[in-house]
């Protein structure tokens, strides 16, 4: 079986330099030299950045989803990319939509610089390789820290922890560990645009997350910015002041959609309180279901991207349901 490599950067290809700071140097050669492979695996890397994941763009995003389907396309079985953990759940939602659900996909990365004696850089990429060969697809994942999680699921939940990402409510697909790959559920979210040609370049689609007091001024600073779309991360179950509902009527005669999920982190939203959800629901706001913000703000962006605007709504909705386009 041959596996293609994408190496963009991040702390899984970084070092200490002379200011004492953590920064990418690692090729994919170095990442994978002398690296203990799957039986009858072999190995093509390629470097496609070498960037800190906190400088990617959506479109740097979109540019590796196109060399992962390149690779793919050219007859590789399988398609490991090598990534910065910070952004490493927008460019997992984004492959996860626009590749099948069932490719042989994995996202890595590493919480600890590649000369520290214990870092997890390698351990990680040896794992990713596990998963990405293993007899019974898992599917397009992010795999760290031990463990597989969809790649239209996971999120980054800890600033330094080895065992850093989690799936949300969907759980975990699979442990990973030198015993080999054991698998646990299903994902069945994912490949809502697997089979459509990849957009040029993806729309502005600014994130706004609430806090007590907040009134619609951050959401027109993003119309103002020539956003074309706006996730805001509201209360509880959908909920915002109704300065907020205000913005978002603006917004709607802008035709700029408006998102509404949780700044919670978890469950779905509905728009059920008078002088809150309710009001953002009959001021046009879409109801993003149990996406997380950064998500949700992917998700929209492809929408956009791919859609009518009148199809927008149902498009999101059905990306949040799991259906397929
Ligand atoms: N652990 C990491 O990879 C974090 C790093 N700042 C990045 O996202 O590039």
């Amino acid at each position: 079986m041959r596996i293609a490599v994408l190496a963009t950067g991040g702390t899984i290809a970084s070092r200490l330099d002379a200011d004492g700071d953590l920064a990418v140097t690692d090729t994919v050669a170095e990442l994978l030299a002398g690296l203990p492979l799957p039986a009858g695996v072999e190995v093509v890397g390629f470097d496609l950045s070498h960037q800190p994941s906190f400088t990617l763009t959506l479109d740097d995003m979109l540019a590796t989803v196109r060399q992962v389907r390149a690779k793919l396309a050219e007859g590789f079985s399988g398609v490991v990319v090598t990534h910065g953990t910070d952004t490493l759940e927008e460019t997992a939602y984004l492959t996860g939509q626009l590749t099948r659900r069932d490719a042989r996909i994995v996202l890595t990365g590493a919480q600890r610089g590649a000369d520290e004696p214990d870092s997890d850089a390698r351990r990680n990429l040896t794992d990713a390789l596990q998963v990405v060969a293993t007899s019974e697809p898992v599917g397009v994942a992010i795999v760290l820290g031990g463990l597989a999680c969809a790649a239209v699921e996971g999120r980054k939940v800890h600033t330094s922890a080895i065992s850093a990402f989690s799936g949300g409510s969907a759980g975990t697909l699979a442990l990973v560990d030198p015993e080999g790959v054991l698998r646990l559920s299903t994902a069945v979210r994912g490949g809502y645009y697997a089979t459509l040609p990849l957009p040029d370049r993806l729309p502005r689609v600014d994130l706004v997350k609430l806090v007590a007091g907040a009134d619609g001024t951050h959401l027109r600073a993003s119309l103002d910015a020539g956003a074309a779309g706006i996730v805001v991360e509201a209360f509880g179950i959908g909920n915002a002041p109704p300065a907020v509902a205000d913005a978002v009527r603006e917004a709607q005669k802008q035709g700029v959609p408006v998102a509404i999920t949780s700044r919670t982190g978890a469950g779905r939203v509905r728009p059920i309180y008078a002088g809150g959800g309710a009001d953002l629901a009959r001021a046009g706001a879409i109801f993003a279901g149990d996406l997380t913000g950064p998500q949700a703000r992917v998700a929209l962006a492809l929408t956009l991207a791919h859609e009518p605007p009148g199809c927008v709504p149902e498009a999101l909705r059905g990306m949040a349901e799991g259906r397929h386009a």
